[in-house]
């Protein structure tokens, strides 16, 4: 079920070599190997629980994979200091909750931090960054609230935000649109085409396949520890969908594009 992807190692933003995560005993990604180029835009498909977001944590260096090696820029991970990959690679987790009072500003001012030397305030130059991704957003009128007052909407753009402010050359995102509503929806993906446009690279974890509609590549994870991987006009197929989740789905095209649905049961 596994293949390669092929890539130009010149390129090569993150390279991904036999890696194993695991569960406890359960193998949730066996043997993967990625060439992931730097400017591409991967999905990353799969039933809940098959490991997505293992994989992002994995990536971003919070967790330690059972087995294999990452290459960030051509270096291994383990040469990499936490400070200096905290601006290389920024991490949007499903965690939006902050356990102590933050503002909408001071959280988005957090994204800062990898580029400010200690005891260093945050510069104007920092101050019109945070400001622009609030804008980017829609979310400027929430700028000196306390998160923990926010909608579950309004806080996830806000750490989609943060992560942006970071200006990381690589960005992970795990369902960036979950809670969004469907033009704040359309508006994130926008802003995500530009960044991916601006030559960053992004890994996008989400549960709408048609989200591949502005992916390079995509990932299917199975949850048993196979996966598929490849150019998105190779990978994404009503069979290969109907094989991931385990239900039925179809595909229609629509001027000239195609979208993928579920069969009701
Ligand atoms: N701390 C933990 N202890 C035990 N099991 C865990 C722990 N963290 C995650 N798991 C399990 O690991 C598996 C993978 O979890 P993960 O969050 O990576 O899945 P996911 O694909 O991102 O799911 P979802 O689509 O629901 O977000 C799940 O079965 C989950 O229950």
């Amino acid at each position: 079920m596994a293949i390669a992807t092929q890539g130009s190692r010149a390129m090569s933003h993150l390279s991904i070599r036999s890696l194993l995560i695991k569960q406890g005993e359960r193998p949730l990604c066996t043997g993967l190997n990625l060439e992931v180029n730097r400017g591409e835009s991967w999905l990353i498909l799969g039933e809940n629980g098959c490991g997505k977001s293992t994989l992002l944590a994995t990536l971003a260096a919070w967790l330690k994979p059972a087995a294999g090696e990452i290459h960030l820029n051509k270096q291994s991970f383990k040469k990499w200091s936490g400070a200096e990959r905290a601006k290389e690679i920024a991490w949007l987790n499903q965690q939006d909750d902050c356990p102590f009072p933050l503002s909408v500003i001071e959280k988005i001012l957090s994204g800062r931090h990898p580029h400010l030397s200690h005891w260093n305030w945050e510069s104007s130059d920092d101050l019109r960054l945070a400001d622009e991704q609030l804008a980017r957003l829609d979310i400027s009128h929430l700028k000196h609230r306390d998160l923990a007052t926010l909608s579950g909407g309004e806080r996830r753009r806000v750490s989609l935000a943060a992560a942006l402010a970071q200006q990381a050359p690589l960005i992970l995102l795990d369902e960036p649109l979950s809670q969004l509503d469907l033009r704040h929806q359309q508006q994130a993906l926008s802003v995500l085409r530009e960044e991916n446009q601006a030559g960053r690279t992004l890994l996008m974890v989400s549960h709408d396949p048609n989200h591949a509609h502005q992916a390079s590549h995509v990932l299917l994870m199975f949850g048993n520890g196979q996966w598929l991987a490849g150019p998105t006009i190779e990978i994404m197929t009503s069979k290969n969908l109907s094989a991931l989740y385990r239900t039925e789905i179809r595909s229609t095209h629509i001027e000239g594009q195609e979208w993928f649905m579920p069969q009701p049961r």
